[in-house]
């Protein structure tokens, strides 16, 4: 049973997840947002920054991380800037929840090697991905809500990975730009990404070895991953291309039905996921704005490649709104309290 308000504060709340915490908070019924911090706008109200978001009262203050004095903290920050709060945060007795890429290994030799940087405060953190680890987030004192695409990738490719059916799987994922958050960047500049595909990080891109470490928990699978960023504000498109082990090209039909059978059955319980039927195809603009996954597809084709598409939108699911989620299941709230909202189309 709940007995009070939960209090929490979000440390870099001038960022795109930073308001998109804000805007799905600002709804929850047991949640009351105490503190938003930013640097940059200490003393600004927050509807300065974030337009869409009126009437809270609530303003940005440059707080130290030892003075948030709250039950959850929400950790809004980039990679390396993470590191330097949270320990210090956790110190306060708070439950953090941390929106980078900071705490999601488990071997900080891969951290370090992808990231290019020491990790100067290494800690014990739950993967904050509800679908495989739902009991140890309930229990955890520091999360790691997973990466945008890798979030879209895991779903698309779990069941694959735990029934041993594929040896190799190429995930290929088209972003929106708000991935890339509030600082301007030469592919972000209008001109250079509207009306334009661009492909980047072919081979190197950071969340490969996080999607690498989850999925290859259950095989030996191996991952590859190309991003593309395409003219859109929000949302992940991913397709995971692989070859059944299992692949002969008698009775397809038989084979497609096995495989959306399994993908029902991984995730019927998933108040955020939904496997379409009947060949149903993901879309981007289904889920734009809501915490929902899609997953769709599972045709083959006659050379025995399996296509399974995902949507998320990167800012909700593949960000904000998991981690909403994590601390609904750390405060034993209603899982989908404040995140049951349809995405917005078109
Ligand atoms: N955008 C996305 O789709 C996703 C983002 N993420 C991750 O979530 C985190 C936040 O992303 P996003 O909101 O897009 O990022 P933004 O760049 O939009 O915002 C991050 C905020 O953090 C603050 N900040 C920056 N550097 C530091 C620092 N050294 N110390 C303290 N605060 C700092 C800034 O606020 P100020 O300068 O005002 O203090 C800034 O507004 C990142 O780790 C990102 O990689 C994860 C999944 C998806
Ligand atoms: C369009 C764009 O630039 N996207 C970012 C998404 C990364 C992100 O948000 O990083 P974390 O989830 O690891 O924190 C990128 O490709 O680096």
């Amino acid at each position: 049973m709940v007995l009070k308000m939960t209090e929490i504060a979000i440390v870099g709340g001038s960022g795109y997840t930073g308001g998109e915490l804000i805007r799905i908070l600002e709804k929850h019924p047991h949640v009351d947002i105490k503190y938003i911090t930013s640097r940059k706008y200490a003393d600004v109200p927050i509807e300065k920054v974030h337009p869409n978001i009126r009437d809270l009262n609530l303003i940005f203050q440059d707080l130290n991380p030892k003075e948030l004095d709250v039950d959850v903290v929400f950790t809004a920050t980039p990679h390396g800037a993470s590191m330097k709060i949270v320990p210090e945060i956790l110190e306060t007795g708070a439950k953090v929840i941390d929106l980078s890429g900071d705490y999601r290994f488990k071997d900080m030799a891969t951290y370090e090697k992808w990231y290019g940087m020491d990790h100067i405060a290494p800690l014990k953190a739950v993967y904050g991905l509800p679908e495989i680890y739902r009991e140890d987030i309930k229990k955890a004192d520091l999360v790691a809500n997973p990466g945008c695409f890798p979030t879209g990738a895991i779903l698309a490719t779990l069941p694959l990975s735990k029934e041993k059916l594929v040896d190799n799987v190429i995930i290929d994922s088209k972003t929106g730009i708000s991935g890339g958050g509030v600082t301007p960047a030469e592919n972000f500049h209008f001109p250079n990404c509207s009306d334009n595909v661009i492909p980047y990080n072919l081979t190197s891109h950071r969340h490969m070895p996080e999607i690498q470490q989850e999925l290859g928990l259950y095989s030996k699978i191996k991952v590859s991953f190309t991003p593309h960023l395409v003219p859109v504000i929000r949302g992940i498109l991913t397709t995971s291309h692989s070859f059944l082990n299992i692949y002969d090209s008698s009775d397809i039909e038989s084979k497609k039905e096995y495989l959306l059978n399994l993908y029902k059955k991984q995730y019927k319980n998933e108040p955020f996921v939904k496997v379409l039927e009947n060949g149903e195809i993901p879309t981007l603009n289904a889920v734009r704005g809501s915490n929902f996954g899609h997953i769709g597809g599972f045709e083959i084709d006659e050379n025995g490649r399996l296509v399974i598409i995902s949507a998320i939108d990167n800012l909700v699911k593949g960000a904000s709104g998991q981690a909403i989620h994590n601390m609904n299941l750390i405060c034993g709230f209603k899982e989908n309290e404040a995140l049951e909202s349809y995405g917005m189309r078109p």
